[in-house]
């Protein structure tokens, strides 16, 4: 989803200075779900978009969720008018999960390739964002959810004792490749 006033640009943008994807895009050629598990709302006065992760139950980062992550950053980014965007959760004491389990486990090894290159995809689209990026994180933010909010510019926490967060993955035995 991406609401803002008037329609998105997929025009190309480098006109101003913005390093931009090309029309189309990796993650696009890969999508192909129809459900939302983002919802962004862009605010044209002060520039800055929300991002809202409402992937129930725990935001767990499966393909689909980081293929519509990062059409969604792709987008913004080719818009000159976003100069911020402010990552967050709509579901309750949880950011995110870090990565779905579930893609991982008994999986052939072309389908895990295919996991970690959208998961290098996500982190690479966000730390090289031009926009100024930030992770409101509200809720715990375990290992990939971690990772997601390590690749903002500014990360800020709720303060609550049960939150969470850092890598933890190596308890589950899952060490990131190398890329
Ligand atoms: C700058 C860049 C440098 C690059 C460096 C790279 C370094 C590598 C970085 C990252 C690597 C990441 C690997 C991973 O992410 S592996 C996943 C690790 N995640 C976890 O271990 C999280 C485990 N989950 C929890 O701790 C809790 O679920 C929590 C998120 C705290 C929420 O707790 P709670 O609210 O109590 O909810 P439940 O535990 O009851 O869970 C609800 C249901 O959600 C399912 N679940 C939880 N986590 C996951 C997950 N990761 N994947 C899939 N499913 C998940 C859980 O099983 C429950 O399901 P059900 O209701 O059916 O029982």
């Amino acid at each position: 989803m991406y609401a803002r006033s008037g329609l998105l640009s997929q025009r190309s943008c480098s006109s101003h200075g913005r390093e931009c994807a090309t029309p189309v895009l990796a993650a696009q050629r890969r999508n192909n779900s129809t459900a939302t598990k983002i919802a962004v709302e862009f605010d044209q006065s002060t520039g800055v978009a929300v991002m809202r992760l409402q992937g129930p139950p725990v935001n767990s980062l499966s393909l689909d969720f980081l293929t519509e992550l990062c059409i969604n950053v792709e987008k913004l980014e080719m818009d000159k008018n976003c100069r911020g965007l402010i990552l967050t959760s709509s579901q309750p004491k949880v950011f995110s999960a870090g990565l779905d389990i579930m893609e991982i486990y008994g999986k052939s090894p072309e389908r895990c390739g295919e996991f970690w290159r959208a998961v290098q995809e996500m982190w690479l689209k966000l730390y090289g964002s031009s926009m100024v990026t930030i992770a409101a994180i509200n809720g715990s933010s375990p290992a990939g959810g971690c990772l997601m909010s390590m690749t903002c510019d500014y990360r800020i926490m709720a303060d609550n004792p049960r939150y969470s967060i850092g890598l933890n993955e190596t308890q589950l035995g899952i060490v990131a490749p190398f890329w």
